[in-house]
């Protein structure tokens, strides 16, 4: 895989994904007890042999980039090998914020140009998938394609308006030309999503790319893929695993739950996925410490923790401390989230730092169907509040912000 480079964009900021994106792009939310979501991007990278990465990012990037570091969790540092965050920059020519997808990638064909390679592989650093981009990239040379875009089958049609659209010629079991392709519809006009995931032959991407600066709009999937068809080869490229889009809370926690059960979508032994351990001291910390009343069922934890009370279907990040008599049920607490004595947390996602003060229920009844409640980084919420399923907690907020008993769904306390 010497004369491929990956680009992966992992710069876009994620309104749904409410107060987890208020410090962090989407690409560095905490993932699955231990992983942050370009993990998955990454460990797939690294599991196809692809060496050589460049990141765009853009929005509040500082978690991404202390995350990636220089690259050594997935094997990527060397003379030949590497990860390099692109953010943006000033240049001689007029240069400024990424002003969409394939600005960001214009903005750094120089940077692609270093490495000379044979093909660029552009993916999104946003989703959770496992996918060996070897068979695709094979895929690619086999067919002479100037781009393949990969696509997954829409399985369930009221989210398809939030997807690229294609429609893939039957010729082979994996693919084949792509006939139409358009950018979020307001329908299902197309069976298969895209799951921007792109390889280019390199001229043709500084080709596209060039004609498309002096337009006012620079996405991949509205301006440069729907032009690029019935003048170069294009290729719709068929991925049957799991691919997990995550973009609004009630998926990002459904993914997350994904990982739970004895039949996990992505099985974390058989593909391993990689993480920086050097932050938040999470490779030094003990191991978690498991009470002699604590009852666990069906749940991820890594070290760090204490869980004293009950656990049953969550995923819980280093540090979390679960005392005696509190109960968290569906939930994913994100790093030294503290739970007291006799609180009840259910279908709940709190970020780090987060206490919730002895007798306080979360979110209590929610079950599998209930909306999810959200509290924001290094709140502490007020002893004796009840917050209803689905209400949205910002972060640093004192008990003092909790002025009344009890909040109703869809609630936003600030
Ligand atoms: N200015 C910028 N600089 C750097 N990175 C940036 C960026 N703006 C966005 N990104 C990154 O690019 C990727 C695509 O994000 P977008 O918000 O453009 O698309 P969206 O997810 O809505 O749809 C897209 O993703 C779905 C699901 O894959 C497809 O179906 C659809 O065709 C496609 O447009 C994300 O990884 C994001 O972080």
């Amino acid at each position: 895989m010497d004369r491929v480079v990956a680009m992966i964009l992992a710069g876009g900021r994620v309104d749904e994904l409410s107060v987890l994106t208020f410090f962090r792009p989407k690409s560095a939310v905490p993932f699955g007890g231990l992983y942050r979501v370009i993990d998955f991007p990454m460990s797939n990278l690294m599991h196809s042999g692809i060496e050589r990465a460049g990141v765009l990012s853009q929005y509040r990037p500082y978690s991404l980039i202390n995350h990636l570091d220089a690259g050594a969790p997935w094997d990527m540092v060397g003379r030949r090998r590497g990860v390099f965050i692109l953010p943006p920059f000033k240049g001689l020519q007029a240069s400024d914020w990424y002003k969409g997808t394939a600005d960001a990638v214009y903005q750094n064909l120089d940077f692609i140009a270093r490495f000379d390679p044979e093909l660029v592989l552009i993916i999104s650093g946003d989703h959770i998938y496992r996918m060996d981009y070897r068979p695709l990239i094979e895929f690619h040379r086999r067919h002479r394609a100037d781009l393949t875009v990969a696509f997954t089958e829409i399985k369930d049609i009221t989210g398809a308006h939030r997807f690229g659209q294609g429609e893939i010629e039957d010729t082979y079991p994996d693919g084949g030309p792509l006939v139409s392709y358009v950018e979020k519809p307001s329908q299902l006009i197309h069976p298969w999503a895209s799951l921007t995931i792109y390889v280019f032959r390199r001229p043709v991407l500084e080709e596209v790319l060039e004609a498309n600066a002096q337009e006012s709009s620079h996405e991949f999937g509205r301006d440069i893929i729907p032009k690029m068809l019935g003048i170069y080869r294009v290729f719709g490229y068929k991925h049957r695993g799991y691919w997990g889009y995550s973009r609004t809370i009630e998926e990002y926690w459904q993914t997350n739950m994904d990982l739970l059960g004895p039949l996990p979508k992505i099985d974390l032994c058989a593909w391993q996925i990689r993480t920086n351990l050097a932050h938040r001291d999470v490779r030094d910390r003990q191991p978690t410490i498991v009470g002699p009343k604590a009852r666990i069922e069906n749940t991820l934890f890594y070290n760090g923790g204490e869980i004293l009370g009950e656990v049953v279907n969550s995923i819980l990040f280093p540090g979390v401390r679960i005392a005696e008599g509190a109960r968290v049920k569906n939930s994913i607490l994100f790093y030294d989230t503290v739970v007291e004595t006799g609180a009840h947390l259910e279908k709940v996602i709190a970020d780090a730092g987060v206490v919730v003060e002895a007798g306080v229920r979360v979110g209590a009844e929610a079950g599998w169907d209930g909306p999810v409640t959200v509290i924001g980084r290094q709140s502490r919420v007020a002893s004796g509040v009840e917050i209803e399923p689905g209400v949205t907690i910002y972060p640093h907020l004192t008990p003092e912000a909790f002025s009344r008993p009890r909040y109703r769904s869809g609630e936003v306390i600030q």
